[in-house]
């Protein structure tokens, strides 16, 4: 379902004199429906480049990136576009808040956007948001004043309120606690259950023992290893 073969990734800072930093060489990666890897390795060693990468948001200097059939290097942004649209959800610690835009909706969006009816999208965000503990009388309030754990529970609930057969996950269970962080383990259970595959980044050792099969060091694919 995610294939990262031989990959290489450098920055380079433009405004920095052309500064290049080597972060990945060689990297491959291979996740199969109904798996979960957890991308592991000190800080600074490439474990959110890497899952941007997959993301499509960084191009990669050299090797391939195959996501549910797409080929990241020739794909149109429009077919990268479509991927996350219908294939590939993305949960991360922070949400990107819309100001006015209510928490039912940011929650119903990924589901409108696909063509479901209304009322159906905003009944299944209110399931997730309910099963998510956030209290009812917030769901109509744009989640800009949400505590962290809050604004964190939206977006999982929106990473996961749609049958993704992808999902990419950096740091999930940050901000949450442990009610909450049984609650998530329990969607990416059932997610792989269903056979999605999930890639993600887990800090926390709990969540990460309860819901990967396999570890990934990406520190491996540092270019003085390499
Ligand atoms: N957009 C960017 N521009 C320039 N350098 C970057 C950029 N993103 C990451 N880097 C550099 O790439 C290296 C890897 O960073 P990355 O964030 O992928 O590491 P990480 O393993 O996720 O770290 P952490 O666990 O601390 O979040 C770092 O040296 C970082 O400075």
């Amino acid at each position: 379902m995610i294939r990262v073969d031989n990959v290489s990734k450098d920055f380079v800072l433009h405004a920095q004199g052309g500064a290049v930093i080597p972060v990945l060489r060689g990297a491959q990666l291979l996740v199969a429906a109904g798996e979960c890897v957890a991308l592991t390795g000190a800080s600074g060693s490439g474990k959110s480049t890497l899952l941007r990468l997959i993301q499509g948001n960084y191009a990669p200097g050299a090797g391939m990136i195959e996501v549910a059939g797409l080929d990241l290097a020739t794909a149109s942004p429009r077919q990268v576009s479509a991927l996350r649209r219908d294939r590939m959800g993305y949960v991360s610690q922070f949400l990107r808040v819309v100001p006015r835009v209510p928490a039912l909706d940011v929650v119903a969006e990924p589901l409108l956007t696909l063509g479901t009816d209304e009322a159906e999208a905003r009944d299944k965000a209110a399931d997730l948001l309910g099963r998510l503990n956030l209290p009812e009388r917030l769901w109509s309030l744009s989640p800009t004043t949400f505590s962290g754990g809050e604004q964190q529970r939206v977006n999982i609930a929106r990473g996961f309120v749609h049958p993704y057969p992808v999902l990419l996950l950096d740091e999930p269970t940050a901000s949450l606690d442990p009610v909450n962080r049984a609650v998530v383990i329990a969607m990416m259970q059932e997610a792989k259950a269903r056979g999605a595959a999930l890639v993600g980044i887990f800090h926390d050792a709990e969540a990460r023992s309860a819901i990967a099969d396999r570890e990934v060091d990406v520190s491996v694919f540092a270019p003085e290893a390499a």
